[in-house]
Parts: structure tokens; C-alpha cells; sequence
């Protein structure tokens, strides 16, 4: 369908500050910080930065999809059933918890993992299904290049015709985005998505407004009917990522890792992750191995 030629603008712009998270991570918190609860159908979107041997130990997770995005460094990972893993700079781990993982991740040979990671929720018929991982290597991640000092990563949705592989449960659209100084890009946006901008480095101008930001910010974007959003680089270091998706409407009730609909279903996932059942079995016994 043609576009609107209605360009979002932005509606909020929130800096991130460093807070420490796992044990002994940076992280710089857009979406799931204060400012900014929820947006729905995201949940956090975190960037981190952490040296060994600081890291994101024995964790679970029930209820929603964890995205993890590597821009430098390289992380181990494991989870209670034996897969594990590397995720190396420009690597994609698209993981679904849904009814439960219990994982560890953590820096690489005492590297320093910088990185994206978005968690995105399920809807209340997909919060229990069994789970589910989508890795992509980085000479798998689909990329755009419409012209000259414009590099588009497809990590999920399309841009400039095109489409990444990642099946998406929560319809969603990630594009992972380098643009030089004075090049412009014009990303379609489907009408019913909430979205926004996350700047990782240098400075832009952003939607039909000319939002001008810098980097750690968290640009929202404008519900209205438009269905692209317009950037303008006015850095050549320029890059952020642009994240959007269709919500979900549904109550949600957060105790950390556990993301569901009910207190009820709370109470049920820490019972499960207690006593190994439902999508936990194991969990009591287990440990990662990958610290040693
Ligand atoms: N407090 C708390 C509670 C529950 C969690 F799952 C986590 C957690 O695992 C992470 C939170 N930000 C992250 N960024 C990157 C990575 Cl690899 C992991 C995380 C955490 F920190
Ligand atoms: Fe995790």
C-alpha cells in the first residue's frame, strides 16, 4: 500500500542513565525504566555494557521473549536444557521464554559484551507454549542498503523491501540502523505499531518534527495515523535502532523475570520454578556451567 506521506513524530525523548543490573552490568535502561513502563508490547529494552566478571547469571524467564542484539563483545550463554552457546558481535538470539527457561548469560573470556536486549511480551495464549530460540550468526542477518552511507540490519519486520527471517509471535518490526552524516532514511511503520527510537551514537534528526537527539535516548513515537518515520544524520557516527510492534491490550503483572496476565499466574510461576514443574522441570537442580 502506498505511504501515507504522514510522517510520526516524536512524543517523548527520555535519556538513559547508567544503572548497575545482573551482577556487576552496566545497563542503560530505555524502555522498563521509570519514565518509561511499559510501551506496550515491549517490556525492556536494555543496553548493556559489561566486563567479566560482571554478567547476567542463573536467571528464569515465563511469559514473554527475550531479544538479544550484540553490537561489540561476545556472550556465553546456557539454559537448563543444554543449549548453549556464543553471541558474537552483529550476532541475533532470538529467544521465546514463554512457559520457562532458566538461563545464564555472561561476557565471553573476560571481553566486554556491549549490547541490545529487548524483551518483547506474549500474548496470553502464547505465554505457555513451549520455547523456542531463533539464532542468526551476523552474516545471516539480513541488511538493507538503499544507498551510499545508509546500512540498514533487518533484524525483524522489513525495511526497503527487505524481510528478516525472524518469525515474530508479537508482530514486530527491528532495524538496527549506520547512517552517514547528511543521509536520510524514510521507515515505513505499520499504522496500528507503537514504536520509538533508541539512539546508540552520534546525533539526528528525527520524525516529520525534526526531533534533534543524541546518544542513549528513548525517542517515542507518535501514535497518529502517519506510517513512516523520516531521520536526517547529522553526524557521520549516526546509529539507533528503530523498534515497533503491534500491542497486545492484555493486563500485565511483572515480579521481575515473570511476566503474565494474572497475580494468580505470578504466584503459579514462582511455585513452578520452586518445585521444577510446568515448563520448570529441572530448574531446582540446575546450575550453568559456563561460569567456571
Ligand atoms: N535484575 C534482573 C532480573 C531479571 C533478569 F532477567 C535480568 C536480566 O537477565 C537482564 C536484564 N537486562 C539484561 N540485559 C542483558 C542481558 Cl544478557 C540480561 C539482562 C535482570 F538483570
Ligand atoms: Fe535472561
Amino acid at each position: 500500500s502506498p505511504v501515507s506521506r504522514i510522517a510520526r513524530n516524536i512524543t517523548k525523548s527520555v535519556l538513559s542513565r547508567e544503572q548497575m543490573d545482573g551482577v556487576g552490568a552496566r545497563v542503560y535502561r530505555s524502555i522498563g525504566s521509570q519514565a518509561l513502563r511499559n510501551l506496550d508490547p515491549f517490556l525492556m529494552l536494555d543496553e548493556f555494557d559489561v566486563r567479566a566478571p560482571g554478567g547476567f547469571p542463573d536467571h528464569p524467564h515465563r511469559g514473554f521473549e527475550t531479544v538479544t542484539y550484540m553490537l561489540e563483545g561476545e556472550f556465553l550463554h546456557e539454559d537448563f536444557k543444554g543449549h548453549k552457546g556464543r553471541i558474537g558481535p552483529g550476532d541475533l538470539q532470538w529467544m521465546s521464554a514463554a512457559k520457562g527457561i532458566v538461563h545464564a548469560e555472561i561476557p565471553a573470556n573476560n571481553s566486554r559484551a556491549h549490547g541490545l536486549q529487548l524483551w518483547v511480551n506474549l500474548s496470553s495464549k502464547n505465554k505457555m507454549s513451549e520455547p523456542n530460540y531463533q539464532e542468526f550468526p551476523k552474516e545471516k542477518v539480513v541488511e538493507a542498503t538503499p544507498e551510499e552511507g545508509v546500512t540498514i540490519k533487518v533484524i525483524a519486520g522489513e525495511s526497503y523491501g527487505v524481510k528478516s527471517p525472524v518469525m515474530t509471535r508479537t508482530p514486530t518490526m527491528f532495524i538496527d540502523v549506520k547512517l552517514k552524516k547528511g543521509k536520510k532514511i524514510e521507515q515505513i511503520i505499520p499504522k496500528n505499531y507503537a514504536g520509538f527510537i533508541y539512539t546508540i551514537s552520534g546525533s539526528a534528526l528525527y520524525g516529520g518534527s525534526k526531533h534533534s537527539s543524541e546518544a542513549h535516548h528513548t525517542l517515542v513515537l507518535s501514535a497518529n495515523e502517519g506510517d513512516y518515520i523520516p531521520v536526517e544524520s547529522t553526524s557521520d557516527d549516526c546509529h539507533f535502532v528503530v523498534i515497533a510492534g503491534e500491542p497486545i491490550n492484555e493486563p500485565i503483572v511483572q515480579h521481575g523475570p515473570f511476566v503474565m496476565n494474572t497475580q494468580r499466574e505470578i504466584y503459579q510461576a514462582f511455585a513452578d520454578y520452586q518445585h521444577g514443574r510446568n515448563g520448570f522441570e529441572g530448574a531446582p537442580e540446575w546450575t550453568s556451567s559456563i561460569r567456571d
